[in-house]
């Protein structure tokens, strides 16, 4: 037990995941410290084997576990429109993967051409880049609540982040909205956006249909998805979601989670 409430307090005092390796590398108890599943903000969710025979898996977080909502819909439901009121009014940190995959491009990474293509394509982007993305934007924002706009995508983005994050999120907001008004919605935007065509939009309807509705089916059989019809007008759409938002900060004022606070779990494991 002792070891790992020494984890604990190092890694506690690291300040990004990896320097908490390298924290865990000094320890030569620990045999194999692999990776920091992850770090957002102060929150570390890792496995380590400890030498001897009793290999088990330390779980530690700490005060401030990042909270997520989803919010999923199809394209042109009008996620990010009413992300934006909600960060306005409650202090969301609004991260977009798209529009993380867009700037991922503008930067000359060595992804840029093969997500570029993907999006004109309406095609998703592999998971782990997708993931992070996500997760250095939530490290980088030093925010605790976010709103993941247009991610998970599909089951497999589901599992490869809560793998890589160990977050469950809270709640899943979904926008459902008829094709006809989502494809409207889209031609009229008139950003500029590679993928805004009539070509690109029946591809990115048909991945919606056929990998994001089961993920959105997926988080409704955990009874965690809070359905909007997203026609009618911004400002009654925000009205409707709105209590939602309320009913949240309310519950989490007092800073409780369903992720334990300083908490540690050293249950053995068949891996
Ligand atoms: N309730 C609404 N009524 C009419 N137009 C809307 C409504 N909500 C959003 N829009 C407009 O529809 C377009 C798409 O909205 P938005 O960008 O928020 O959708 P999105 O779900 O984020 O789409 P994408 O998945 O393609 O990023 C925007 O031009 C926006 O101004
Ligand atoms: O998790 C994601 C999010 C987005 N993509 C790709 O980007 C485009 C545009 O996404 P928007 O949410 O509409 O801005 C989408 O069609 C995908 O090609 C992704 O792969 N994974
Ligand atoms: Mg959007």
């Amino acid at each position: 037990m002792a070891w790992a409430v020494r984890s604990l307090r190092r890694l506690q005092s690291a300040a990004s995941s990896s320097q908490a390796v390298r924290l865990l590398e000094s320890r030569s108890w620990i045999r194999n410290p692999r990776k920091v599943d992850v770090c957002a903000g102060q929150n570390f969710v890792l496995k380590v084997s400890k030498g001897g025979s009793d290999d088990g898996t330390l779980t530690l977080t700490s005060k401030s576990p990042p909270r997520v909502v989803f919010i999923l819909g199809g394209p042109g439901s009008g996620k990010g429109t009413q992300c934006q009121k909600i960060v306005d009014k409650f202090g969301f940190v609004h991260l977009s993967a798209g529009d993380l995959l867009r700037a991922e491009i503008q930067s000359g990474s060595q992804y840029g051409d093969m997500i570029k293509n993907m999006i004109k394509d309406g095609k998703i982007v592999p998971s782990e880049v997708t993931v992070r993305l996500l997760l250095k934007a939530m490290e980088d924002s030093k925010g605790e609540k976010f709103l993941i706009d247009g991610f998970p995508r599909n089951d497999e983005n589901r599992a490869v982040f809560e793998r890589m994050t160990g977050i469950i999120p809270e709640f899943i907001l979904f926008f459902d909205c008829p094709e006809d008004e989502m494809e409207r919605r889209v031609l009229g935007r008139n950003q500029g956006r590679v993928d805004d065509n009539k070509e690109t939009m029946q591809k990115r309807l048909k991945v919606f249909i056929d990998f994001s509705v089961p993920v959105v089916k997926y988080y409704e059989s955990m009874g965690k998805v809070h359905k909007v019809t997203a026609t009618g007008s911004i400002d009654d759409i925000h009205t409707t979601i709105e209590p939602l938002f309320e009913q949240f900060s309310e519950a989490h004022s007092t800073g409780e989670s369903q992720y334990a606070t300083g908490k540690f779990d050293t249950s053995p494991t068949n891996n």
